[in-house]
């Protein structure tokens, strides 16, 4: 943070217990990152207190500390006879995301949110490329990180708000006005965004993720429920998919909330309603309503589920303020999302390799359904979960792949601190006998590329735009999509 500036405590909306109106030099969450002047949120965490940690971030010159009663507990004794402010609230995660947007002090006019299991990164991206595609400054913030009129990288999906609130000031700064985040269960959770001015928000769908860090599917969705029932305000546009029941479950807090909804799905309530789809070999001719008129667009995109991210993405930039026909003339311009049934290599005998994230049961599914009516022939499928992260999930998505597949192939994702071996047995149990285990993701692949015939398909599944393989804590430099090409120039004896 700047050196020169400084702001009170009260004009970041902070009351100290003890210490008086004292200039805070900036803001952190993380005692290594303190410096001379710093408030130093200490915040309940899932491994430790950071109040742990608030010795360090006094002998590093933070003269501010914010947290909450269990905190006050551990940091009370630390402060005797010193000239610290110190901070004691409910929720010192909402107080920090409030206190980062004033400290920052500048957004973009426009700021709309996608939260749900999948599609948050495609909605969000297509949201930013329809603004774009309309003459609008614009940028997306998630998974991919951030992207558009302006490009920086983001270490979270939704990032903490000390670096989300730095970034959208910086972008509004740019003469960026329009940005589309991912709100991902974890940021909404720790309510990363609440300092966020939204004019919108979205919800795409909602089954089993994160339940390693949410302790049931309750949790999991109250968290998402947030974004609505919490960081949107009243006068927002919440663009709701009422082909999911959790969709539907929204409109109801929405609508008590007094928020104007657009509902977005097959059912004729639907005021943004998909009537049908004709799949071919490069993408796909849509048919859908909006307010009752009936429209017809082409879009350059493979799968079915694409067509209700765009939609719902053309729902949010209509609510954000555009006029609904120039948002559907945009809608053909879209471009695949990097690693979202992307389009990777073509064998000579016209097989196609796509990439795609589906790291999720769900999501398995969802993309091997989707990529069925584009293709002629058969369809490998390679699968592998990812280490360090919800267990049960495995064998689902090893279920998934066999029952939407003609043959899969298991392999590894990010085994992490996990034994690689374990974690494939676990995809294997749901994949069964049939499929076939390849441990190194590199010669999966080449094995699923050897195995495609004319008119078939490979689809490579779970690390979509990944750049690497994390082993233990290291990083191996790992690119599906490169991945394929090498594969089919070998095996089509281009190398
Ligand atoms: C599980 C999780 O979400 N953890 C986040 C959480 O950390 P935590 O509070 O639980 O961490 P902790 O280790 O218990 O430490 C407690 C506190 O002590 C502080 N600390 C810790 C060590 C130290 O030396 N000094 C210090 O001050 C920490 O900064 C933290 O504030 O709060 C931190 C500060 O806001 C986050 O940086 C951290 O995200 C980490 C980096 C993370 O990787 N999160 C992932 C799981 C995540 O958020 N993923 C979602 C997307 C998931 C998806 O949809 O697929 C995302 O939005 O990216
Ligand atoms: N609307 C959808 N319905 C079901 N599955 C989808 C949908 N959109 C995308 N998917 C599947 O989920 C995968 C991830 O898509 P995307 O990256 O857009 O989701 P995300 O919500 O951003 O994921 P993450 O939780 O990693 O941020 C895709 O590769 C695809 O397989
Ligand atoms: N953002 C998600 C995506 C994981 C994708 C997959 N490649 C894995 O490593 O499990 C997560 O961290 O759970
Ligand atoms: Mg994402």
């Amino acid at each position: 943070m700047g050196d020169t500036v400084t702001k009170t405590l009260g004009e970041l909306g902070l009351t100290a217990r003890r210490g008086g109106d004292l200039r805070i030099t900036g803001l952190s969450v993380d005692s290594r990152l303190v410096q001379p002047g710093h408030l130093f949120a200490a915040l309940p965490g899932v491994k430790a207190h950071g109040a742990a940690f608030a010795g360090i971030a006094l002998d590093k010159g933070a003269v501010a500390i914010l947290t909450d009663r269990a905190g006050e507990e551990i940091v009370s004794p630390l402060l005797a006879g010193r000239d610290i402010a110190l901070v004691v609230v409910e929720d010192p995660r909402q107080s920090l995301a409030c206190a980062a947007a004033l400290w920052f002090g500048r957004q973009p006019e426009t700021v709309v949110a996608v939260t749900g299991t999948n599609g948050k990164t495609s909605v969000a991206t297509f949201t930013r490329q329809l603004w774009q595609l309309m003459g609008i400054e614009a940028a997306n913030i998630g998974t991919t990180g951030v992207e558009g009129s302006f490009t920086a990288p983001s270490p979270n999906t939704t990032p903490e708000p000390i670096t989300l609130q730095r970034l959208l000031a910086e972008m509004a700064a740019g003469g960026v006005d329009h940005a589309a985040m991912e709100a991902s269960s974890h940021g909404l959770a720790q309510r990363r965004l609440d300092g966020v001015l939204l004019k919108a928000a979205a919800f795409t769908n909602f089954t089993q993720d994160h339940l390693d860090y949410h302790a049931t599917f309750e949790e999991y969705f109250a968290a998402k429920a947030g974004l609505f029932n919490r960081v949107l305000p009243e006068d927002g546009v919440a663009v709701l998919n009422i082909d999911d029941p959790k969709g539907r479950e929204l409109v109801g807090i929405c609508t008590a909330r007094g928020q104007t909804v657009i509902r977005v799905g097959t059912s004729a309530e639907a005021e943004m309603r998909l009537l049908n789809e004709r799949f071919d070999a490069s993408g796909q001719d849509v048919r859908f309503s909006w307010m009752g008129t009936t429209h017809l667009v082409r879009l350059a995109l493979i799968g079915g589920f694409q067509s209700m991210n765009a939609l719902t993405a053309a729902a949010l930039v209509i609510a954000s303020g555009s006029e609904a026909e120039a948002v559907f003339a945009a809608l053909p311009g879209l471009s695949t999302v990097r690693g979202r049934m992307q389009l990777a290599a073509t064998r000579e005998n016209g097989a196609t390799v796509f990439v795609d994230y589906a790291h999720t049961p769900d999501a398995v599914e969802t993309a091997l359904k989707a990529l069925r009516p584009h293709v002629m022939g058969h369809i490998v499928a390679i699968v592998g979960a990812g280490g360090d992260r919800d267990r049960t999930k495995r064998p689902l998505m090893g279920r998934a792949a066999t029952e939407f597949a003609d043959h899969v192939i298991v392999t590894d994702d990010n085994p992490r601190s996990e034994d690689p071996a374990s974690i494939r047995r676990a995809v294997l149990e749901g994949a069964g006998p049939e499929a076939v285990e390849v441990g190194d993701r590199a010669e999966a692949i080449l094995r699923g590329v050897d195995m495609l015939g004319p008119g078939d398909a490979l689809l490579v599944m779970g690390k979509g735009h990944e750049r690497g393989q994390v082993i233990g804590t290291d990083v191996f430099p790992f690119d599906d999509a490169e991945q394929a090409s090498i594969a089919v120039a070998a095996l089509d004896g281009r190398i």
